[in-house]
């Protein structure tokens, strides 16, 4: 057993070509927990989320457990259960339902772990399970985000990183993603780390928060902190 988070980044730096885009990002996921980052358009919220799955070269520490990572690849973080719902909808495009689903569940086995895993999802995502055959670029938006989330907790992760899910969605679907979300998190143990710039659903499902300004952490603290105080309240629930 250990006491050390799930996932932590100590003093991160990362960014495109010459451009340093993170400064010195200190940040940390325990196990089962809900995290949140909120941050303006251009914070650098989703270049955070490319790092720490490993997507883009970074500098400074990545720690899994405790342990430091080194540079992993996306995969080798998947491996250590950490699995990315990525910004635009992560889903195989020409492939339908069933098979992307399949897709996301490659590391657990047998193909009868795969189907029984698929048939879950299928129950929490009815919706999903009545478009089992068709082709994921026919489906709305709010079903692909659907879809792009069970894809990626189809490989039953410890952590799902989740970059701006409610991105271009109706505020109805975006409730019931997450409640989902929540349910989930709640009944198997999976932590969460979600980008938002819905702050009033993320603080309402997450019970700590980063807060990033110009790629580096301006404050952070517990949601019930955040929604106390004035100034954030202001800018990000606007009222
Ligand atoms: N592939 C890229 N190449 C070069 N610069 C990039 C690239 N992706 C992002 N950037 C730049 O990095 C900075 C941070 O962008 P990022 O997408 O991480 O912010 P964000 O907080 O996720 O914003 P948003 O909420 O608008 O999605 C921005 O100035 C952006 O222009």
């Amino acid at each position: 057993m250990t006491d050390a988070p799930l996932l932590e980044v100590r003093g991160l730096r990362a960014g495109y070509g010459q451009v340093n885009v993170l400064h010195d990002i200190d940040l940390s996921v325990g196990t089962g927990e809900v995290v949140v980052v909120l941050g303006a358009n251009g914070a650098g919220k989703s270049t955070l989320m490319s790092a720490m799955s490993g997507l883009i070269p970074h500098s400074g520490e990545i720690l899994v457990d405790g342990s430091p990572v080194g540079h992993p690849r996306p995969d080798q973080m998947l491996a250590r259960g950490i699995s990315l719902v990525p910004q635009g909808r992560g889903t195989l495009t020409a492939l339908d339902v069933t098979d992307n689903l399949r897709v996301g569940g490659t590391g657990l086995g047998s193909k009868k772990d795969v189907d029984e895993e698929i048939d879950r999802w299928f129950g929490i995502f009815p919706r999903l399970a009545e478009r089992a055959d068709q082709i994921a670029g026919t489906l709305s938006g709010g079903e692909q985000q659907m879809l792009a989330i069970a894809r990626a907790l189809m490989s039953r992760p410890r952590l799902l990183l989740c970059d701006e899910i409610s991105l271009g969605l109706a505020p109805l679907i975006v409730q019931e993603l997450f409640g989902t979300l929540r349910r989930v998190s709640a009944e198997s143990g999976t932590a969460l780390l979600l980008v938002e710039q819905n702050a009033e659903l993320a603080l309402d499902i997450a019970s700590r928060v980063y807060l990033l300004e110009v790629g580096a952490v301006a404050s952070s603290g517990t949601a019930d902190s955040f929604r106390e105080n004035n100034n954030i309240r202001q800018a990000y629930l606007g009222y």
